[in-house]
């Protein structure tokens, strides 16, 4: 590839001449039109485990110039809901401005605030980058935000730091805490389909879980996230969401009905 070319989310066309795979069938992120989603009864509640990190455990959160990323240990497993074992690699979030929303997938049209996903890669490979190329390589957990009345106190754990990697690179350690407290009570209700990281190399290798439930976070901690931290050409970094793409006859599940 280009390495280290220079990709963002104003020059979308020029992805798919750097990148062959985001030019693919097989793209993410999509709309979930609820109507056409097959109820598939076979889909288990999603299960976590070593999700809750004593607060000794220090996670480097990064602003990655592209969205804040928090590294995660591989002690946090993905044990139910897929056919194999995915261990963590890294969680990040999109959103959009103080005029609009910025989540990646959409459902029936609508657009969220923003998107937590949390990456995951399968045990079988022997590392991310060798589990990144193939098929069943990686699972993300996608949950969308909004802006309710309470403040979100998981979500503060990493909001209240943005201010000290405000510019691109720069990097804090946060202490553990319960990152499952950033997920969804209920993992049982989720829409389920196979696609694509929604970044430049955009590899067709992730089985994504969107859940139905929505976190919520206060307006002040939306106004942190959509404005604090700033991007390689020094704006604030802001509408990091890759537009839906077509599914090209994909069909996407539903553990509900
Ligand atoms: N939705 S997503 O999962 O496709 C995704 C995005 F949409 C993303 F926008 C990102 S951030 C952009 C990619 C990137 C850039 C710089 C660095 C660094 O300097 O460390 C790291 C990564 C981002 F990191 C991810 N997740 C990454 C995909 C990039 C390649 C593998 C790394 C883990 C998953
Ligand atoms: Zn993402």
């Amino acid at each position: 590839g280009k390495g280290h070319s220079h990709w963002s989310y104003e020059d979308l066309k020029h992805w798919s001449t750097d990148y062959l795979d985001c030019g693919g069938t097989k793209q993410s992120p999509i709309n979930v039109d609820t109507a056409q989603a097959i109820f598939s009864p076979d889909l288990r509640p999603i299960q976590i485990s070593g999700y809750s990190l004593p607060a000794s455990e220090q996670l480097k959160l990064k602003n990655n110039g592209h969205t804040v990323v928090l590294d995660l240990p591989d002690s946090l497993a993905l044990t139910g809901g897929y056919a194999q074992q995915y261990r963590a690699a890294q969680l990040h979030l999109h959103w959009g401005s103080p005029s609009g929303p910025g989540s990646e997938h959409t459902i029936n049209g609508q657009r969220f605030a923003a998107e937590i996903h949390v990456v995951h890669y399968n045990t079988k490979y022997d590392s991310f980058t060798e589990a990144m190329v193939h098929p069943d390589g990686l699972a993300v957990l996608g949950a969308f935000l909004e802006v309710g009345h309470a403040e979100n106190q998981y979500y503060h754990e990493i909001l209240k730091h943005l201010f000290e990697i405000q510019e691109v690179g720069q990097e804090t350690l946060v202490p553990g805490f319960n990152i499952a407290g950033l997920l969804p009570a209920n993992l049982k209700f989720y829409f389920h389909y196979n696609g694509s990281l929604t970044t430049p190399p955009c590899y067709q290798t992730v089985k994504w879980t969107i859940f139905n439930q929505t976190m919520l976070l206060s307006h002040h901690q939306m106004s942190m996230l959509v404005s604090t931290l700033r991007s390689p050409d020094d704006e604030i970094l802001q509408n990091n969401y890759r537009p839906v793409q077509n599914l090209h006859g994909r069909r996407v599940l539903a553990s509900f009905q």
